[in-house]
């Protein structure tokens, strides 16, 4: 927890007494809002010359930017490119901090670190929400992670949730799911309602919003506005960067920072704005909207059409030579620009460097209630759309009653009983891998999700990781498994012998498991289906070519037969086959033949540590491949 100046999750929610009428109006979100500064921010980012090239080139999107936002309404505006939000993301602590040179933020004179995005609110462009769930259950998602339960009970948090759905004017809509790629949900208008009310939830006094607008009709992009202007003036501080607005939402501006190739050409009082440009002898049409004004000013659509003093000075100057951008010159030397200046050297002087704000951020929920809520949130979603484990169940039992009827009733003469026993168990173990290639969308999915959840603080990383292992292993792999395995095996006419058939199903779920695992580490690794295909393909036929029943394992290349230990088909199939011939005697017209000695001959040790060495392999394959995607998880970059 921070000291007194710091901006705690904890401290942005202001706590509200519960009340015992519904319907009176709960105060909500009166926390004051704070100043925020930023410094002399030089950010830059480094692009490869060509796909080959070793070669590197630095591009800066953020060239020597100052300024400084107030409670209310601050939007950053500019031309498409111009670095809008970029400045938003590193202000709010989202972009990358490699990337920035020089300067340093500030909130409420204070020096914040990248954990700034754990406590304040940050809504991204395109929303992101659990599409399966109503409004009301993602915001009571939101509530129950974000506040802390030592705070607030089960009857606040919900009181919370039905202030901010009234708050917001999602009444009607409040037990509608918001919508999948194959669920008509809410309006677009009402998805961006909610992911605000995502973040009110915390009730956080200092607000990022990246384009709140853009995809909205004109109402509700207007209705959106005066909803944030509502808030601000209730004391918050609200930042965000718009494209084009329309007049009814420009005058709801206080503050504008107008951008252009990454420099600011304005700051200031939004309504001054166009004063300040007529004074440069730009002049704005009496039925001009000022948002289109200032993007054909910096677009240079529009000259001054008057040479007065100021642009002539300026234009003159040895810093304007140098400069391709103008206005951003003739900017700093404006009053404007120097009364910023003056107050950010006056804080500057007066800054501790010792005290900083957003500094071991805590989550305000302990890790096991996490992984309940987050856990019952992936069944939930699972139970709502379980076309996946549908498929799987389906494939599972159409691929059984396949090998069932193939190799039905496999006699116990020669050569048919070895034969058709090892072509069966090679046939399993491939349905049993290749069946589970549906693995790797698990954190492919909902990448964008974990990423904006995980950065706004909502769960730890290893909640979901685990919350998601296991809500997709049991319905999807678990599950389906038992059946696979059970219906060819009776139908085959295997080892009629409880303890086979147990061992039998051990081997087909470990098989499957470490299959399983093998996905999740692709899936944790890459963000495209693609790709993830590709990697999670290759090492699969590799597997299977090692697998001991393609190629005879003894005549390969030495330098290639290592591949065999790491094959998850080879200890599959080694186990199946020890579990069923062990023991038993196969006949010909003039001849007999053990199980063991057939083992022998294909030097699989069937002694007991021998099957049991195959599972120790395959369990050890499923914890590596999950170690190592949770390390992965972890390493995923969500910065922007
Ligand atoms: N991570 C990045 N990698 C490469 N280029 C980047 C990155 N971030 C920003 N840029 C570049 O920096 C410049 C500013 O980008 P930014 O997204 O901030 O602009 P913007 O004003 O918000 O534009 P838009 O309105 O189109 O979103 C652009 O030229 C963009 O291509």
């Amino acid at each position: 927890m921070l000291s007194e100046e710091g901006i705690m999750l904890d401290e942005l929610v202001v706590k509200e007494q519960p009340s015992t009428d519904m319907e009176e109006s709960i105060p909500c979100f009166q926390a004051p809002g704070p100043t925020l500064t930023f410094h002399h921010l030089r950010y830059h980012i480094r692009e490869r010359l060509g796909m080959f090239s070793r070669e590197w080139v630095e591009k800066d999107i953020l060239k020597d930017v100052s300024g400084i936002m107030n409670p209310g309404m601050n939007a950053i505006m500019g031309p498409t490119g111009s670095g809008k939000t970029s400045l938003l993301d590193v202000i709010a602590g989202r972009k990358d901090p490699k990337g920035l040179k020089s300067g340093q933020v500030l909130v409420d004179n204070t020096t914040v670190t990248s954990d700034l995005r754990l406590c304040s609110a940050y809504v991204v462009q395109n929303d992101v929400l659990m599409g399966t769930l109503t409004v009301r259950e993602n915001l009571a998602f939101s509530a129950n992670l974000r506040l802390s339960r030592k705070e607030y009970s089960s009857a606040d948090k919900k009181m919370r949730v039905d202030s901010v759905i009234q708050e917001l004017g999602l009444k009607d809509c409040a037990d509608t799911k918001i919508g999948t790629m194959f669920l008509r949900g809410i309006s677009g208008g009402e998805k961006k309602r909610c992911s605000i009310g995502m973040e009110l939830i915390t009730s956080p006094s200092l607000m990022f919003l990246d384009e709140p607008t853009t995809g909205l009709d004109a109402n509700t992009a207007n209705s959106i506005m005066e909803l944030l202007q509502k808030l601000s003036k209730k004391g918050k501080t609200v930042i965000f960067s718009i494209h084009q607005p329309r007049y009814s939402i420009f005058s709801q501006f206080d503050h504008l920072t107008l951008m252009n190739k990454g420099e600011i050409i304005y700051a200031g009082a939004a309504n001054k704005a166009i004063t300040y440009f007529e004074d440069l002898g730009y002049k704005c049409e009496p039925f001009n909207n000022p948002a289109d004004f200032f993007l054909d000013v910096t677009n240079g659509t529009i000259l001054p059409q008057i040479h007065n003093n100021k642009s002539e000075k300026c234009s003159s100057s040895e810093e304007m030579e140098e400069n391709e951008n103008p206005l951003a010159v003739i900017y700093r030397q404006s009053p404007y620009f120097l009364t910023v200046k003056d107050r950010l050297n006056q804080i500057s002087d007066g800054l501790d460097p010792e005290v900083t704000k957003g500094d071991r951020v805590s989550y305000a929920t302990p890790f096991y209630y996490q992984l309940m809520l987050v856990s019952g949130r992936t069944v939930r979603n699972i139970l709502r759309n379980p076309q996946t484990s549908y498929a799987q169940l389906f494939l599972n039992i159409f691929f059984g009653i396949l090998v069932g009827l193939i190799y039905y009733q496999i006699p116990h003469t020669l050569p048919e009983a070895l034969q058709n026993r090892t072509g069966a168990f090679f046939f399993l173990v491939i349905n049993m891998v290749f069946g589970n290639l549906s693995a790797v969308e698990l954190f492919i999915s909902e990448r964008v999700l974990f990423i904006h959840e995980n950065s706004s603080g909502f769960y730890r990383t290893s909640v979901y990781f685990l919350s998601k292992v296991f809500a997709d292993l049991i319905p999807n792999r678990i599950l389906p498994v038992f059946i696979f395995s059970a219906i060819p095996y009776f139908m085959m006419g295997l080892k009629p012998d409880m303890e086979a058939f147990f061992l039998y199903c051990l081997t087909m779920s470990m098989v499957s498991l470490s299959a399983v695992s093998l996905a999740f580490l692709v899936s944790a690794s890459v963000g495209s289906f693609a790709m993830a295909n590709i990697l999670i393909a290759m090492p699969y036929v590799f597997m299977m070519v090692f697998g001991g029943f393609l190629v005879n394992l003894n005549s390969m290349l030495s330098w290639m037969s290592w591949l065999k230990w790491a094959s998850i088909f080879r200890y599959g199939y080694n186990a199946l086959a020890i579990n069923e011939l062990k023991g038993q005697v196969f006949t010909s017209n003039y001849t007999s033949l053990r199980g063991d000695v057939y083992l022998d001959h294909q030097e699989i040790d069937h002694s007991t540590w021998g099957f049991w060495q195959n599972q120790v392999a395959l369990t050890g394959i499923m914890c590596m491949c999950l170690i190592l995607a949770y390390v992965q998880l972890c390493r995923i970059n969500r910065w922007k």
